[in-house]
């Protein structure tokens, strides 16, 4: 009896994208100072030069720089100082040569000087005179005009994900709004009539909810809202009712748990009475999560994680993450963080099979060794012990200790 499908990670995702087609970024517009970590939905162009006018970056004096060429303290240059700038005023000053004018830091420079000298390399004298004992060279101490950024430049690019230095850069381009992918809406459903609510006393046969917890957050973590649904116990009709309210107020169903063949396993049912084309990957070939579901109804995609908490959280990064970053226009790899380190001990692995297995990082002597962490996929401590992922690919039989590998960290 053939069980499942053994799909790569890679083919069920295409398989799901030829159901769905391609998935639509929905956007809208947020005031700036909320638009930390969201993803941007509109290429963001400077409608002017950054500074719009040239700049002191200290307080002193702006000057013609040629006219402190080989000054010293021995030998200082001698200026006339013919005014002040004002703060947040243009200067009605024209330098001339041998002019200086005092300036504050940020303040424009008036036409004809190109440099400031720092306050502390001059003397003033009554009469007017600056004395200036340090040559400057042209542009010293000046941010010019465009120089952060220039009219017409891309600023940042659609699919970007804000950082706080990105919102200062739209502020100083004037911008109070962004247009961003609006977050995508993800139900969370545990499955079982065994799976209790962490509040609850739990009879002997009972586990507790740990998937919402951990899936819930996981959206969170990259960029979704989670809509939690708690446990719905293994009744057809009961599981139906909540999956289409879930497929009504959201853009992607995740569901744990009754992913496998046994005779309480009824998410392919359910995913199948609910429409067209309902089910489309029953099976990866990975370790953990082969029992895992992919489905698409009502044009949106479902997923049937196995209800291993493990499996569950291993599985939703390869098929959920994806999902939710197509869904903000943020390119596959966005947050991954990938660290080259030893494998401590020797792991084997099926051939034809994706692998994932938990590791600890360890320093030893100046080299980053990963650690297995070896255990079962209903081992939720497995993952709390471990730092991250480490991939070994189908064509492999294993990997060999002190062989390098690639974590993605958690
Ligand atoms: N005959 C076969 N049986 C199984 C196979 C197989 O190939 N042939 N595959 C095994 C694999 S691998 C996995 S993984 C599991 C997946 O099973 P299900 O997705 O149907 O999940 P359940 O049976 O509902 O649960 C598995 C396990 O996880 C516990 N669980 C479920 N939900 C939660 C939750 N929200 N929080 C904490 N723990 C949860 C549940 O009590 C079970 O112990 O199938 C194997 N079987
Ligand atoms: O492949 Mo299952 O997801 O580990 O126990």
């Amino acid at each position: 009896m053939r069980l499942f499908d053994a799909r790569t990670v890679r083919d069920a995702l295409e398989a799901l994208k030829e159901n769905l087609g391609n998935i639509p970024v929905k956007s809208e517009e947020v005031l700036l100072l909320e638009a930390l970590n969201r993803v941007l939905a509109e290429d963001v162009y400077s409608p002017e030069d950054i500074p719009a006018f040239d700049r002191s970056t200290v307080d002193g004096y702006a000057v013609m720089a040629r006219d402190t060429f080989g000054a010293g303290e021995s030998m200082p240059a001698l200026l006339k100082l013919v005014g002040e700038i004002r703060m947040g005023e243009r200067p009605d000053i024209t330098l001339k040569p041998g002019q200086a004018v005092k300036i504050s830091t940020g303040g424009m420079l008036p036409e004809g000087s190109d440099a400031v000298v720092m306050l502390e390399y001059t003397q003033q004298f009554d009469d007017g005179t600056l004395v200036v004992e340090r040559p400057v060279a042209p542009g010293e101490n000046v941010i010019f005009r465009g120089e952060d950024v220039k009219e017409g430049s891309l600023v940042l690019p659609k699919g970007h994900t804000l950082r706080p230095q990105d919102l200062a850069v739209l502020a100083g381009i004037g911008r109070q709004k962004v247009r961003v992918a609006a977050l995508p809406v993800v139900a969370v459903i545990s499955t079982g009539d065994e799976v209790r609510p962490p509040g609850e006393k739990i009879k002997p046969g009972e586990i507790r909810d740990m998937n919402t917890y951990s899936l819930s957050a996981q959206v969170r973590k990259w960029g979704g809202i989670p809509r939690t649904y708690g446990v719905v116990g293994d009744d057809f009709d009961g599981l139906c009712r909540v999956m289409v309210e879930a497929l009504a107020s959201s853009d992607l169903v995740v569901l744990s748990g009754g992913s496998s063949v046994g005779s309480r396993d009824l998410t392919v049912k359910v995913i199948e009475s609910l429409g067209e084309p309902g089910v489309v990957v029953h099976g990866l070939a990975v370790k953990p999560g082969k029992p895992t579901i992919l489905g698409a109804v009502m044009g949106k995609p479902v997923v049937g994680l196995p209800g291993h908490p493990v499996s569950a959280m291993v599985i939703f990064e390869l098929v959920v993450r994806p999902l939710i970053s197509a869904m903000l226009g943020r390119p596959a790899n966005y947050g991954k963080i990938n660290v080259r380190a030893r494998v401590a001990r020797n792991v084997a692995s099926a051939a034809g099979r994706e692998d994932f297995i938990r590791v600890k990082l360890e320093e030893r002597d100046g080299e980053l060794w990963a650690k297995p962490i070896l255990g079962k996929s209903g081992l939720i401590s497995t993952m709390v012990e471990s730092d991250g992922l480490a991939r070994i690919p189908p064509e492999k039989l294993g990997v060999g200790e002190g062989e390098y590998i690639e974590v993605e960290l958690y």
